[in-house]
């Protein structure tokens, strides 16, 4: 897929656009609704309060290396690409595993194995921004005059999901109404600016009818459904349509109402008015961050790698408009398009969806029992800074056949990392 037009193209913008994408996520989860009894809370508050089914979780075993390493080597494998043919690898990420040492450094065996050592590119942190600020720059190398024609790689990996989950010392402090406001507040930015660009460089008005499929950083799929009606809404009010509140109806509105200072009941109504269009335009992209959880600076993006395997060759053509937010604050809303490639192109966007394979993964984890999350988050907090440790959970034989695995930490904090068989 390519980036959208956004302005006067560059002589070489023509070969910028993503060419693959894989998604790694650990092979244990938790069932939300096994939560919900767990945790004494009433039923449907995680699973319809918050829209979600699953949450992923990893032993000692499994780290933000070692799931980089997995989904490197993957999208390498799966999509024939040798590793003398990457010349940037960057990594967005919000828990690396080292004070200095980039996780990119950590993946590099892959290509020093092949000889292949002249690869620009580190880490980018920025909360769940990362992945989108990594992309952006495997762009940008593409863009300039510094390119020489080999490929970017931006590898996101997916952080512990309860590190968000439930906060103690040294994990991050929520406020989470404020959190809500900002993702909100920041749409209704993004959109508006989204929205000038757009007309500048196209000459023609910009609605959500321009666009096919709209995916967002996910963490909890109520806030997607939210931000879809929202943005619903702030496209009636920019292009003169009426305030669709029951209360005020047919009234012209000439400034929408902020997040938090909606009518009684404007809410509601705009996600049962979206309800159709969400359906068709947003639901295709969700299904992993739903049976995951909120998987940080890799979640948006996993919105791609699920369109593709979803949609496949149909996307030729179609606009995805593709919103990364970040607490911070850190936000991007972009738009990319379906194109297709030379006929037989291993990158075609029929053979990416022949080769996925995430609907079969995502339905072959077994559930894991709430205990098994519980004993996992106080294991990872007991082994934090520990050195000279053998990791234990789970069995190498249950993670999926060529995961890369963390084996030890010795006493000088070195990590070593093993692969299962295939
Ligand atoms: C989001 C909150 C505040 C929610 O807070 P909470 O206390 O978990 O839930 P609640 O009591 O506010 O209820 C949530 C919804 O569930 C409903 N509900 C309740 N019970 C039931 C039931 N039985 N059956 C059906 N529905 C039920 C309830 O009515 C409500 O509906 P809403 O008003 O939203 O429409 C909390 O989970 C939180 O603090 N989460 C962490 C922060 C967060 O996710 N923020 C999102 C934006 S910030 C962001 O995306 C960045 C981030 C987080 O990814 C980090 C980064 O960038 O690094």
């Amino acid at each position: 897929m390519s980036i959208d037009e956004s302005g006067p193209a560059p002589p070489q913008a023509e070969n910028v656009g993503i060419l693959a994408a894989e998604v790694y996520f650990p092979t244990t989860y938790v069932r939300q609704e096994d939560l919900e009894k767990h945790d004494g809370v009433p039923s449907g508050k995680y699973t319809i309060g918050l829209g979600q089914q699953g949450l992923s979780f990893c032993g000692d075993r499994e780290d933000p290396v070692s799931m980089g390493l997995t989904v490197f080597h993957q999208l390498l494998r799966r999509h024939g690409v040798s590793p003398s043919e990457v010349g940037h690898l960057q990594v967005g990420t919000e828990s690396g595993v080292d004070g200095s040492k980039s996780l990119k450094t950590y993946l590099m065996p892959i290509l020093e194995a092949a000889g292949n050592t002249d690869v620009e590119g580190v880490d980018c942190v920025q909360a769940c921004y990362g992945g989108t600020a990594a992309l952006l720059a495997a762009a940008a190398w593409v863009e300039s005059r510094a390119w020489d024609g080999r490929l970017a790689v931006v590898a996101s990996h997916m952080a512990h999901a309860y590190d968000f989950y439930k906060p103690t010392t040294g994990y991050p402090a929520v406020d989470g109404p404020l959190s809500v406001y900002c993702y909100l507040h920041t749409l209704d930015v993004c959109w508006a600016r989204y929205a000038e660009r757009f007309e500048r460089a196209l000459h023609a008005p910009c609605t959500l009818d321009a666009v096919d499929h709209v995916l967002f950083h996910a963490p909890y799929n109520k806030l997607v459904q939210k931000a879809y009606a929202r943005l619903w809404y702030l496209d009636g009010c920019r292009n003169g349509g009426a305030d669709p509140s029951p209360a005020h109806s047919h009234t012209p509105i000439a400034h929408p109402y902020p997040p938090t200072a909606m009518p009684p009941g404007l809410e509601k109504y705009l996600l049962g008015a979206t309800h159709a269009s969400y359906d068709a335009k947003v639901r295709p992209g969700t299904c992993v961050q739903r049976q995951c959880g909120n998987m940080y600076t890799a979640s948006v993006w996993s919105g791609v790698a699920q369109l593709l395997e979803t949609t496949g060759a149909a996307l030729e053509g179609r606009r995805v408009l593709l919103y990364s937010y970040g607490s911070g604050i850190s936000a991007t809303l972009l738009s990319l398009r379906g194109r297709a490639v030379a006929p037989g192109s291993r990158f075609s966007l029929a053979r990416l969806q022949a080769g996925s394979d995430l609907a079969v993964r995502l339905a072959r984890r077994p559930a894991a029992p709430p205990a098994d999350f519980l004993a996992a988050v106080a294991r990872a907090e007991a082994l934090r800074g520990a050195k000279a440790y053998a990791t234990l959970w789970p069995r190498v034989e249950d993670l999926a056949p060529g995961t890369y695995y963390l084996k030890e930490v010795d006493e000088r904090h070195r990590r070593v990392y093993g692969r299962r068989d295939e």
